[in-house]
């Protein structure tokens, strides 16, 4: 993945009066100021907790009880509450499952055995397939086949989907799973929709789901006030109207950074992420749709040196982005005052401008004919995908990264790699045919047909191929012995989890308005009825 710029291409003439520009007629934000003013109040909910606390630490006969209760807590989005309590319960019922050859302490259920399977996993647990194969023989007749009796277990087989539900309606509940299983989902909507569901269960615990919308509106109110500042930053800038030609999407940003970290000591970091991740955005418009091959040379090279003041030889609206992205930088350097934790800033920058890089080359590609080959395109659009920029970032927000952390980011580990090619692959599937219309760089499709003489449909199946391998070697690195802490692991797999949202059917982002509206809503602006 790494990106060398070669900065000699071209005669350099910026000063054409009116350049040809290509539109690409972005929809308008549809939130206009909703976000700049909020409502607080204040619920106390400590007590609800201890309570829920005292629940998990409880001794139960079975140990399904205790993973069903563990279950619900995260599905019900508030295991961050518990997570001590969480790890060390997982822990031993891990150590006893190592300990004993003898599974029947497992019980007889296919949902007992899935469930255990999943929340191991989910822990970093190396519960092997093999173990798991073993245990699901025992479901098995002679032929190898499910036994009968199973095709009324359907909780079980729900569970082997990543997913736990019972009663009914099913219907609505398998199609949910199938759409968006636990693993790929943001925990937000997946709290908001379990909401739903659990209350059905004849487990139902009114205190757990109590506290868990409790919790939810009050986490609900803190999003709102941070984006309510975040969005006096955008509203200062005025891009909507000094840069038209960009998407408007601060708010989708937002959300996007909410699946990074949601927790509560999150704020500062989501509040640097989705500056950076919005500066982004208008940046990729900025090499994507309006800028001239001079112009973005000149940017290029501009965004390499840091000046603190932008080139006199930028145009107007380069000038301003510059100047908007130099000053959020600056913030991000006053908030690493602290010089344990200033050296961070460096990796940020570097990040930063290996994107830059990578636009810039990838914008190259518009005045050719033939598209690159795909081992070209990827060199340069899996740093284009912006995850490897991102997960630096994320970094520089967590307590405890250290040096260490980010020089195992920035040799491109596996799991990374993994990241930005489901990124890249999902992006350019749904997105590939409107960007060609208006004139854009080939994307992973083009390259793949014509590189291969596929037809687009036989290239999008090896995409989905290889999207599927991507995941599996996330999911092998956040299994232990991880690289790195499995906090660290987690953003990279929560950036690779938006994207699964975001990009599954069409370009969510770029079609916000109409794919991201009713996800923002029920996560940003609706409260859950208590
Ligand atoms: C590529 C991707 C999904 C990036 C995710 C992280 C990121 C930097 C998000 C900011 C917004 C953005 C550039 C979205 C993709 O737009 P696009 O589809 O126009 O991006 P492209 O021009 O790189 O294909």
């Amino acid at each position: 993945m790494s990106v060398q710029i070669p900065l000699s291409s071209f005669p350099i003439q910026v000063s054409q009066p009116n350049p040809e520009r290509r539109s690409a007629g972005f929809q308008p934000s549809i939130w206009g100021d909703h976000f700049l003013s909020y409502a607080s109040s204040h619920s106390s909910h400590g007590e609800l907790k201890e309570e829920v606390r005292r629940m998990l630490m409880a001794k139960v006969d079975e140990v399904s009880e205790k993973l069903q209760l563990i279950d619900a807590i995260q599905l019900l989005g508030i295991a961050y509450h518990f997570e001590s309590e969480i790890s060390k319960i997982l822990t031993d019922i891990n150590s006893s499952f190592n300990q004993s050859s003898d599974d029947s302490h497992m019980g007889n259920s296919l949902y007992i055995i899935s469930l255990t399977f999943r929340l191991l996993r989910n822990q970093g647990f190396r519960v092997s397939c093999g173990t798991l194969a073993d245990v699901f023989n025992k479901f098995k007749d002679s032929q190898g086949k499910f036994k009968e009796i199973l095709k009324g277990d359907i909780e079980g087989m729900l569970a082997c989907m990543r997913l736990h539900i019972s009663g009914s309606p099913l219907s609505a509940q398998i199609r949910h799973a199938l759409k968006q299983p636990i693993r790929k989902n943001i925990p937000r909507l997946q709290a908001r929709h379990y909401f739903t569901v659990y209350q059905e269960q004849a487990w139902c615990d009114g205190t757990l789901l109590y506290f868990a919308k409790l919790d939810f509106n009050l986490l609900q109110q803190m999003h709102q006030k941070e984006l309510s500042d975040i969005s006096k930053w955008w509203k200062e800038l005025d891009f909507p109207k000094k840069l038209p030609f960009a998407r408007d999407r601060l708010i989708e940003c937002y959300f996007w950074i909410l699946r990074v970290y949601f927790e509560p000591e999150y704020d500062l970091a989501r509040r640097i992420l989705t500056k950076v991740i919005a500066m982004t955005s208008v940046m990729d418009d900025i090499y994507d749709v309006y800028g001239t091959p001079e112009e973005l040379e000149l940017f290029t090279e501009a965004i390499e040196r840091w000046d603190e003041a932008p080139a006199e030889e930028l145009p107007e609206y380069m000038k301003i982005y510059y100047k908007a992205q130099i000053d959020v930088y600056s913030e991000i350097e006053e908030n690493m005052a602290n010089e344990e934790i200033s050296y961070r800033v460096y990796y940020a920058k570097e990040a930063m401008k290996k994107q830059a890089r990578a636009y810039f080359l990838e914008s190259k590609w518009l005045q050719k004919d033939e598209p690159p080959t795909m081992e070209e395109y990827l060199s340069i659009a899996l740093v284009s995908s912006g995850y490897p920029l991102l997960a630096t970032t994320s970094f520089i927000g967590m307590g405890n990264a250290n040096r260490e952390l980010f020089d195992w980011l920035c040799g491109e580990p596996k799991v990374l790699t993994a990241s930005t090619v489901v990124c890249r692959l999902m992006d350019d599937m749904v997105s590939h045919k409107l960007e060609q219309k208006r004139g854009h760089v080939a994307s992973a499709v083009e390259c793949y047909m014509k590189q291969h003489g596929v037809t687009e449909e036989e290239t999008k199946q090896e995409f989905r191929r290889r999207v599927v391998q991507a995941w599996k070697h996330i999911n092998e690195e956040c299994l232990r012995p991880t690289p790195v802490p499995l906090p660290f692991l987690t953003l990279i797999l929560n950036l690779t989890r938006v994207i699964d949202v975001v990009y599954k059917e069409e370009d969510g982002y770029t079609h916000a308005p109409t794919v991201l509206k009713d996800f923002v809503s029920s996560v940003l602006i609706h409260p859950v009825p208590l």
